[in-house]
């Protein structure tokens, strides 16, 4: 979980204040990030030209040291600026590639571009008319790089404050921020590299790293390893799905308790019937449980009702996903049991916290306090927050896991590691790799039940 820190546009000026103080000045900062952008350009674009664009700040300071440095290898390079060099060590970077500098509006093209244009500083979205060059620059390259952040980008949200083109690498300057990993933003790199340049970093936000997962002991026992039950409703196929993935978590055993008729004939493993409440309540009598996941396959009618009422006060670690949260959407979450881990994706986040404002990552960490739970707000950027404030954001979804029944894997999974971590943040970041690495290794096409085929593989790798 403890991947590369992801800060925002304020908490990266506190952390450069934070080594200013210490006696390093602004200057050597952006020596440091020019040296190791330049490194990262020189690996993938040898000496092929290059055009640098050089903004007023000091987004635009790096491009200077950046081109500096590549002359320094030989190779062809250009800088064209927008405007003068408004920051005292953008001027001095200027100065010290003493060299020409063409006006951005007349600059040609180039094999290589490097954006040195805006940074964490944007404030606005670009001119029309600057935008549009540095689309028609960049897509006319055959390698472009970001440097810090695609200009136009807003750095704490990740929207597109005006047109952005795509870039090949995309280069985070001390740390990530949350642009680098929320779309649309994070959509525009095909590579993200982080260039450590010796700047402190909290430890709150970070990129969803591999986790570390540990084998059962000899003396493990399926009690032991963790049971899972899953209280689904009339739709069994949602609640198989959940049951089958915490059955592949990890977890030692799983009850799947499902008023259908019949489905017990399916899966005599796992199925369990339980007609009526009285019965599931009696399933969730049991000590030995360590998870249950309540709203794949629940339903929305009375019944449903009724059975997630007899779940929130049971008294076990919960997952609450798909109509479970959907029925507290309208019941409203005060009845969330603390410690739980929630799964919705942003309809479903919409019903319960919809007047929550800011960036994915502000909405998932307000609403993890507001109900003291994990929140794993899903899509093609999935952020998991804790109440506590630490947050883990996941990128690379696999495009193909939009098919019906990733998500009641999803929360199957995060039920069968809560039953063996013990621990709903953890349990919510390796639900979310586990899952992702699933369908990185089911490659195209797949169905939910594939990417349930893959995890014991997903987590053999982890091990
Ligand atoms: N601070 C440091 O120690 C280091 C920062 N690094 C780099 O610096 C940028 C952030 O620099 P900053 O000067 O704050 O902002 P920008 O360079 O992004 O540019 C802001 C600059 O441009 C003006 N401006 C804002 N929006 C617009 C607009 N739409 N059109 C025109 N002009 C605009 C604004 O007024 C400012 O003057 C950071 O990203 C790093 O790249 C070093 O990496 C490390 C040291
Ligand atoms: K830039």
């Amino acid at each position: 979980m403890t991947g590369t820190p992801i800060l925002t546009a304020a908490q990266m000026r506190e952390a450069e204040q934070a080594v200013f103080a210490s006696g390093i000045p602004e200057y050597e900062l952006m020596e440091r990030a020019g040296v190791a952008a330049a490194e990262i350009i020189w690996r993938a674009g040898a000496k092929r030209d290059a055009l640098v664009l050089c903004g007023p700040g000091n987004n635009g300071g790096d491009g200077f040291v950046i081109a500096r440095q590549l002359r320094s290898r030989g190779v062809p390079v250009r800088v064209a600026a927008l405007g003068e060099s408004r920051t005292e060590s953008a001027r001095k970077a200027r100065a010290a590639w003493n060299g020409p500098v063409e006006p951005f509006d007349q600059a040609g093209p180039a094999t290589q571009i490097i954006d040195a244009l805006f940074g964490t500083g944007l404030s606005r979205g670009l001119d029309a008319v600057v935008a549009e060059r540095l689309c028609d620059l960049t897509g006319r390259a055959a390698f472009s790089y970001a440097v810090d952040l695609p200009s136009g980008v807003d750095t704490d949200s990740g929207a597109l404050l005006s047109a952005v083109p795509d870039f090949g690498i995309c280069i985070a300057l001390g740390a990530l921020k949350p642009a680098h990993v929320l779309h649309p933003a994070a959509g525009l790199y095909r590579r993200l590299v982080c260039a450590d340049i010796g700047i402190a970093t909290s430890d709150t936000i970070h990129h969803l790293s591999p986790p570390h997962l540990v084998r059962p002991l000899a003396s493990d026992h399926k009690y032991s390893r963790g049971l899972v039950a899953v209280v689904g409703g009339e739709m069994a196929g949602a609640g198989r799905l959940a049951a089958h993935a915490a059955a592949r978590s990890g977890a030692g055993m799983v009850r799947h308790l499902t008023s259908l008729d019949g489905a017990a004939a399916l899966d005599a493993v796992i199925t369990r019937q339980a007609r009526g409440v009285d019965e599931v309540k009696a399933y969730l009598a049991d000590r030995r449980l360590a998870a249950v996941v309540v709203g794949p396959g629940l339903g929305r009618g009375g019944d449903a009702r009724d059975r997630l009422a007899a779940v929130l006060p049971c008294g076990h670690p919960l997952v609450l996903d798909a109509d479970a949260l959907t029925l507290l959407g309208g019941a409203g979450a005060e009845g969330i049991p603390h410690g739980s881990i929630l799964t919705p994706h942003e309809g479903e986040f919409a019903a319960l916290f919809g007047d929550l404002q800011g960036s994915k990552i502000n909405r998932a960490v307000g609403a993890a306090q507001r109900v003291s739970a994990v929140v794993v707000l899903k899509g093609a950027d999935s952020v998991i927050a804790a109440p506590d404030g630490r947050v883990a954001v996941a990128t690379g979804a696999s495009p193909w896991l939009s098919t019906a029944g990733t998500g009641d894997v999803l929360a199957g999974l995060a039920a069968g590691r809560l039953a063996v971590t013990g621990d709903p943040f953890r349990a919510a970041c390796e639900a979310v790799w586990l899952h992702g690495e699933a369908a990185r290794r089911a490659g195209a096409a797949f169905v939910a039940g594939d990417l349930i085929a893959q995890l014991p593989a997903a987590i053999g790798s982890r091990l």
